[in-house]
């Protein structure tokens, strides 16, 4: 089997809804943020961690593990789950915006795109059958169609050329993945044109994949920029097919994505910023490594139920991080994935009880105000 989704509940004042996304390893409740483990590994923490602070499923990248250690390793070892010990589903990012946003240098044909390694400049080459063949050698419950994404800002002609392209790599990707136990899911772009979203969302729909990336967004441009392709965007696709934001994001991102209809989201945003000394609280971004906090024994945030906030102080982990011990990042990486994954726990609660608008108003109130 590969993937079902089923709607269970939705809120009759905003877009948001609940579900329940079952793929061979387990279902898992929707709305949902996946931590990010591009190399194989949620940085600094171990499966059980990322299991304890509420992680259900995580992503990979197909660019980074192609590069190192090498799909054929990983499908070697009998695919990503049994090699970096994590049981429940895995989603894999394509490549196509990697590549982009990573590669020093490329060029791009219809062919595919030649890019050199960020690792050792090597040259390399990716086709839309490739990054199906990489993935099906990875062994993710959910892979991403190879796209094109336009960058931000750019022309209309860019973007109507990047969107054209992606759908027929697009199809491309339909026939060449073969593998019976892993979901497809095509990717829409367009840029921030209505008329290019529109037209990707009814080409790419159309094609029967089972779920959908929203390409193309949180690559620099405004969150308001994001929200209004979101508004337009979103009702254009299947009501009863998953819509993954994809990149998305830092906790008002996340509520706006929701109350939008978004059901899945992935960022690296919480485990980067641990990693430089700066964590989510309900009352916005704290940079622990700050002078201020050195005699501030008081958790990172009172309300927090995470094991880093029932242990330490403020005062200890900004030592650990200006020591540069790692447990300092560990510390603040656990705390900011379990903030973000329990904000998800309570927005599902949210949706259930019938008050997700209230909710998002209330906890946006205190982590927006100075
Ligand atoms: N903001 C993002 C993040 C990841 C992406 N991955 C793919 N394949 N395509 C995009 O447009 C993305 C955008
Ligand atoms: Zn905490």
């Amino acid at each position: 089997m590969t993937i079902s989704f089923e709607v269970t509940g939705n809120d009759t004042r905003s877009g948001a809804r609940l579900g329940l996304l079952t793929t061979p390893h387990g279902t898992i409740k929707t709305p949902v943020f996946m931590p990010v483990g591009t190399q194989a590994s949620v940085k600094t923490m171990t499966p059980e961690e990322v299991q304890e602070v509420g992680g259900t499923m995580i992503l990979g990248n197909t660019y980074h593990l192609y590069l190192r250690p090498g799909h054929e390793i990983v499908a070697e070892a009998g695919g990503l789950h049994n090699f970096m010990n994590w049981p429940g589903p895995i989603l894999t990012d394509s490549g196509g915006f990697q590549v982009f946003s990573l590669g020093p240098l490329r060029k791009i044909t219809d062919q595919g795109v030649t890019f050199r390694s960020h690792i050792d400049g090597s040259e390399h080459f990716f086709s839309p059958e490739k990054a199906m063949e990489i993935q099906m050698a990875l062994g993710a419950d959910v892979v991403m169609a190879f796209d094109e994404c336009a960058p931000y800002p750019c022309s209309y002609d860019e973007a109507r050329a990047a969107t054209e392209r992606t759908t027929r790599w697009a199809e491309r990707c339909l026939n060449r993945h073969d593998r019976k136990d892993q979901a497809l899911f095509g990717i829409i772009q367009g840029g921030t044109y209505r008329d290019l979203r529109l037209k990707s969302a009814s080409e790419i729909t159309s094609l029967g994949f089972p779920g959908f990336g929203i390409g193309g967004l949180s690559v620099g441009e405004p969150k308001p920029v994001m929200y209004e392709v979101l508004d337009y965007l979103v009702p254009e696709m299947p009501w009863n097919k998953p819509r993954y934001l994809m990149g998305v994001g830092s906790p008002d991102c996340l509520l706006e994505g929701v109350s939008r209809g978004v059901d899945m989201f992935d960022c690296v945003l919480p485990t980067r910023i641990a990693r430089n000394g700066t964590v989510f609280t309900r009352d916005g971004k704290l940079v622990v490594r700050n002078a201020e906090y050195a005699r501030d024994f008081r958790p990172l945030d009172p309300d927090c139920d995470c094991y880093t906030c029932k242990n330490y102080s403020r005062a200890y982990i900004r030592h650990l991080i200006k020591a540069n011990e790692v447990l300092g990042i560990r510390l603040t990486t656990l705390h900011n994935l379990r903030f973000v994954l329990r904000l998800m726990e309570d927005i599902r609660a949210a949706i259930a009880n019938g008050d997700f608008v209230e909710y998002k108003d209330r906890f946006l109130q205190r982590f927006n105000a100075e």
